[in-house]
């Protein structure tokens, strides 16, 4: 916009803030001169950007690789039963020209793929014609799907410029046939139909390996919104399918578990070492898991463990259990450092439900409050919200830690929630990194 107003030197839009009609054209994105796309390096013809937008593009591009390999391989095996050496010369160099095209393709060089594609052919249909008479209509059939591929992200002007320079192309071939070799019209015919022949099982084939590339790029994509980059937890995608369900299959407890002062740990190690103790949080929360449980990341800091169940008392007891795990053992961290960590833990129950449209949400809105209540009331804790419609907490759990380690024992518990930091070793050094995150503020 701004570089329209300044090479127009003067404000685009009107008094009401509407711009006109005219400047609203030339902001539009179009197309360079014919000149500047003809010339373009090697990236001409320029297909690039709209081969990455479309997958379907891309497919196209390698059939035509694909059935342009047919065709050279087919007139070369047909031509080397003749006694004329230069069109097999061509057949060769044709084909390791195709194979090249492939791997440049196959390596993101769409361009230049489609060079050593569209170039070699057209060489090759010239000759063609040139030495035999007999029209190139294969290699015409690719120069003209490259062709048009190439051409379809041009302005219908540089369109009709580009086809009609074809269309002298095909005349010109044409009009300079002068044969050296003849061929027989019989031997021609046969070659067409072999040619056909052996093209068509080309595309069948990649056609397969294009379907099968399909299908995995599919599972990919989908393993990729289902879990989370950093932890490898569940996504929040994946959280909504999953609980959604496991809803209708019976009983849902959520637990909603946040890590405490988290951006202490951020501020105080740096970013690389709160992703290290995301990491290792998860791992420890998933081991202490049941098999039938779901660990989702719900972002940042906050997890969300679903588990199927009816059982209050058993849901309870899980969300000690992690709780346990994550703040009965210091993290060791990669800068040589250990790290006490402490979770809250928001629980909730529900199910089961035919429809998890409502219920699912109303779950985690509970289990968000109780946690949020497990914060207020000093962290490092379990708050369980049971019943429906209230963020009444029904009962508060604050475990003790394990007695095998006094030190870390002493951490725990209402006073010393959240971080304390201690270098290897040194129990004296111990310092709290909730000071450091009060002193911060
Ligand atoms: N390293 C790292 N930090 C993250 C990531 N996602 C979110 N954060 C940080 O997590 C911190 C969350 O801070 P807060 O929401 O204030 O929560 P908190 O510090 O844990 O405080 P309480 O929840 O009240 O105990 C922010 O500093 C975010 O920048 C992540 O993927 N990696």
């Amino acid at each position: 916009m701004r570089r329209v107003h300044e090479a127009h030197g003067k404000c685009p839009f009107n008094e009401e803030g509407n711009m006109a009609k005219s400047d609203r054209r030339r902001t539009v994105e179009r197309p360079k001169g014919i000149f500047h796309t003809a010339l373009l390096k090697w990236r001409w013809p320029v297909p690039l950007r709209l081969a990455e937008r479309h997958a379907s593009l891309y497919q196209l591009f390698m059939w035509v690789y694909i059935s342009s390999l047919g065709c050279h391989v087919g007139y070369f095996a047909l031509l080397s039963l003749q006694p004329y050496p230069q069109p097999v010369v061509i057949n060769v160099f044709g084909t390791l020209a195709n194979v090249l095209a492939i791997v440049l393709h196959r390596k993101g060089f769409l361009n230049a793929g489609l060079l050593m594609l569209a170039v070699p052919m057209s060489i090759k249909a010239a000759l063609w014609e040139y030495q035999l008479g007999a029209g190139g209509g294969f290699e015409y059939f690719h120069i003209v799907a490259v062709f048009f591929i190439c051409i379809a992200p041009m302005s219908r002007f540089n369109r009709l410029v580009f086809s009609g320079l074809l269309l002298l192309f095909y005349m010109g071939t044409q009009y300079f046939v002068s044969p050296i070799y003849f061929v027989s019209y019989d031997f021609m015919s046969l070659a067409s139909i072999v040619n056909l022949v052996i093209s068509a099982t080309f595309i069948a084939v990649v056609a397969v390996q294009i379907g099968w590339e399909a299908e995995q790029r599919e599972k990919r994509y989908r393993r990729d919104l289902r879990h989370d980059q950093l932890t490898g937890a569940l996504s929040r995608f994946a959280l909504q399918e999953e609980g959604a369900r496991m809803l209708k299959q019976g009983g849902l407890g959520v637990l909603m578990i946040d890590v405490d002062h988290f951006k202490a740990i951020n501020d105080t190690q740096g970013h690389a070492i709160g992703d290290e103790v995301l990491v290792e949080l998860t791992q420890r929360l998933r081991h202490h898991l049941r098999g039938s449980d779901q660990l989702c990341r719900q972002g940042g800091e906050e997890f969300v463990a679903l588990c199927p169940s009816h059982d209050r008392g058993g849901l309870r007891h899980a969300a000690e259990r992690l709780l346990l795990s994550i703040n009965s053992r210091a993290f060791t961290l990669s800068n040589g450092q250990l790290l006490r960590v402490t979770i809250s833990i928001g629980v909730a129950q529900g199910g089961p439900a035919s429809s998890a449209a409502s219920l699912l949400p109303d779950l985690l809105h509970r289990a968000d409050q109780a946690m949020y209540s497990a914060k207020r009331q000093g962290r490092n804790r379990v708050v369980s919200a049971w019943n429906a419609g209230t963020s009444a907490v029904s009962s508060t759990i604050v475990p003790s830690a394990s007695s095998s380690n006094t030190s870390e024992s002493d951490m725990t518990g209402p006073g010393a929630s959240a971080l304390q930091l201690a270098p290897r070793n040194s129990t004296d050094e111990q310092r709290s990194a909730r000071e450091i995150y009060l002193l911060k503020r």
